[in-house]
């Protein structure tokens, strides 16, 4: 087990992602849990695991005194408040790929039964109704299907109703000519032109305050009638109201729903308190928020979300991180060892300096200019943050807490390169001065600090180090070291700045922290102007 983490799981994922959760943490398994009881346990937990049920708020999360990791099961994160997530510094993790050819295929098999009314004739067989006549269907070769939101499953949808012989158009302002062109789609300016020319639409939009409704009453008078219409998305992109008026007036011949607004339970046997009109209508059929259910979605999405839950716990950057931009793992692979010098030397400010940080810059040179500099940034801010706040400052909220706090970060890069083939160079400022430091990685993992406040010294950061400013004359490191030693302290590393202005910097790696009595009479030692120990 790494460390004594506590995992809660709220909904079903794969044994293979609790067997591995269990590998490395305390699981507890409380599928269904009523929001208020879990209200009440969630303090007990490292890190929750849901799926789209679970209301993730803002609440809960503040209870979760210990929270660090929020991990979707699936794709969309539209039940967990990502904002406050990111306010609280707590990881959100999801796995947008894993379940999205379940999705894509559960709208084909949508489409289908609804054009060949499926579920219905099935229902009339088994009841030994046979008259085929009341299932005459549509073909779906030569119609149009208007797709809304060609991302990553509206892309696959529209690739595989190509096959089919239908003329696929689509509507996403988002994305560039390229993406319509790639998936075989035209594309159409607006929603009107969509909905007037579409024989089925199938939507595929995350749920956000612009989707939500986005087919109310107003576009349901603009469709072709007849139009046949799917969601496998989220409840209510399709307005339930104005969609059942439609159904009813023949408007819309049929509908797939595999979502609603209001979900119901996915545990219980029987839902009495789901009580939605569309289920009362023959020509709607409706689905359990099947689109991510089959066997390989369920084993990609449970253990992706195991794996990625454990690694953010151990403070990991990893990729899915929902609340913080998005590194794929080769780009984190190159630039782990600059977030490390970065975190490291945002961390010394604090340790030399008490006056609160104004501004900071941020300069990159040589090759760690080739690194998104934001990610460098924030691995400053947490450095520096993180030890003094009584909040958690980490890679997800340390620009709003910088921001918060009145900071102001400036960011360069060049690709000069100087002395060093990699440079990244941090000046912080305050009411009273600015500082300056700056560090490189040698190879592919050395991190060396080659400035410190201005004075050009080379060394590797270690948990135990004095730093002492002094007047760069003959005898004062020869005292200090006979001190360390009379203190029993060992000296493992000792650099030494060259002068500037009459004074020197000296840095020593020593195998323990000091007391303050030894401190105070290295401060005490005549040439000596400063003395500080230091944890990098
Ligand atoms: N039924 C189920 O079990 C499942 C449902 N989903 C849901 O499917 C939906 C799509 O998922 P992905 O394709 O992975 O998302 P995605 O983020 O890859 O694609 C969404 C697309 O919608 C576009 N879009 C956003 N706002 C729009 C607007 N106002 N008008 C038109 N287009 C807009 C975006 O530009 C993007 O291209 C999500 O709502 C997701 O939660 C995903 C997996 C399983
Ligand atoms: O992944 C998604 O977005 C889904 O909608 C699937 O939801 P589920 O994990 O099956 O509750």
């Amino acid at each position: 087990m790494d460390r004594e983490y506590r995992i809660i799981v709220t909904e079903r994922i794969d044994e293979a992602g609790i067997q591995y959760l269990k590998e490395h943490a305390e699981v507890d398994i409380k599928y269904d849990v009523p929001y208020e009881e879990l209200l009440k346990i969630i303090d007990e937990y490292d890190a929750i695991i849901v799926r789209s049920v679970t209301n993730v708020s803002e609440e809960l999360m503040k209870a979760g005194k210990k929270l660090k990791v929020v991990g979707r099961a699936g794709n969309g994160t539209d039940n967990i408040d990502l904002d406050a997530a990111t306010r609280l510094g707590i990881i959100v993790v999801n796995t947008p790929e894993g379940n999205i050819i379940a999705a894509a295929e559960l709208t084909i098999a949508h489409i289908l039964a609804i054009s060949r009314n499926l579920p219905q004739a099935n229902y009339a067989a088994k009841q030994k109704d046979f008259r085929r006549n009341r299932f005459n269907g549509v073909e779906l070769y030569g119609k149009t299907v208007g797709i809304i939101g060609l991302g990553r499953i509206g892309s696959l949808v529209a690739t595989r109703l190509k096959a089919f012989g239908m003329r696929v158009i689509a509507y996403d302002p988002y994305i560039s000519d390229e993406r319509f062109t790639k998936f075989g789609a035209e594309k159409v300016e607006n929603l009107d032109d969509l909905l007037r020319q579409s024989d089925f639409i199938t939507i595929h939009t995350p749920r956000t305050p612009e989707t939500m409704g986005m087919i109310g009453k107003e576009e349901l008078k603009k469709v072709k009638k007849g139009v046949r219409i799917v969601n496998c998305a989220r409840g209510g992109l399709i307005d339930e109201e104005a969609l059942y008026e439609a159904l009813k007036e023949g408007i819309v011949a049929a509908a797939a729903l595999d979502v609603f607004v209001k979900e119901p339970s996915y545990e219980k046997e029987r839902d009495e308190d789901f009580d939605n009109p569309l289920l009362n209508l023959d020509n709607v059929i409706v689905t359990p928020h099947l689109g991510a259910s089959t066997v390989e979605a369920q084993y990609n999405v449970g253990y992706s979300v195991a794996k990625a839950v454990i690694a953010a716990l151990n403070g990991e950057i990893t990729p899915n991180v929902v609340n913080m931009p998005q590194l794929d793992k080769e780009e984190l692979f190159a630039m782990k060892p600059f977030l490390n010098l970065g975190e490291k030397i945002g961390n010394i400010y604090y340790q030399v300096e008490r006056e609160p940080v104004k501004k900071i810059e941020i300069n990159l040179s040589g090759d760690v200019a080739q690194c998104r500099s934001q990610f460098i940034s924030m691995s400053v801010l947490k450095g520096l943050l993180d030890p003094v706040l009584n909040e958690r400052v980490n890679f997800v909220n340390a620009e709003y807490v910088a921001k918060s706090r009145g900071i102001d970060v400036v960011v360069s890069s060049s690709n000069e390169v100087s002395d060093y083939t990699n440079l990244v160079k941090v000046r912080f400022e305050n009411a009273k001065r600015s500082l300056e430091f700056a560090g490189t990685v040698f190879g592919k993992n050395e991190l060396r600090i080659v400035n410190f406040m201005g004075y050009e010294v080379e060394f590797a950061p270690s948990e135990y180090m004095l730093v002492v400013k002094n007047v760069d004359k003959p005898g004062v490191i020869g005292q200090i070291g006979t001190l360390l030693g009379v203190s029993k302290v060992n000296i493992s590393m000792m650099r030494v700045s060259p002068s500037k202005d009459g004074k020197a910097l000296m840095v020593l790696g020593i195998d323990r922290g000091l007391s303050r009595e030894t401190l105070s009479m290295i401060k005490n030692i005549e040439g000596v102007e400063n003395a500080i120990m230091m944890n990098l």
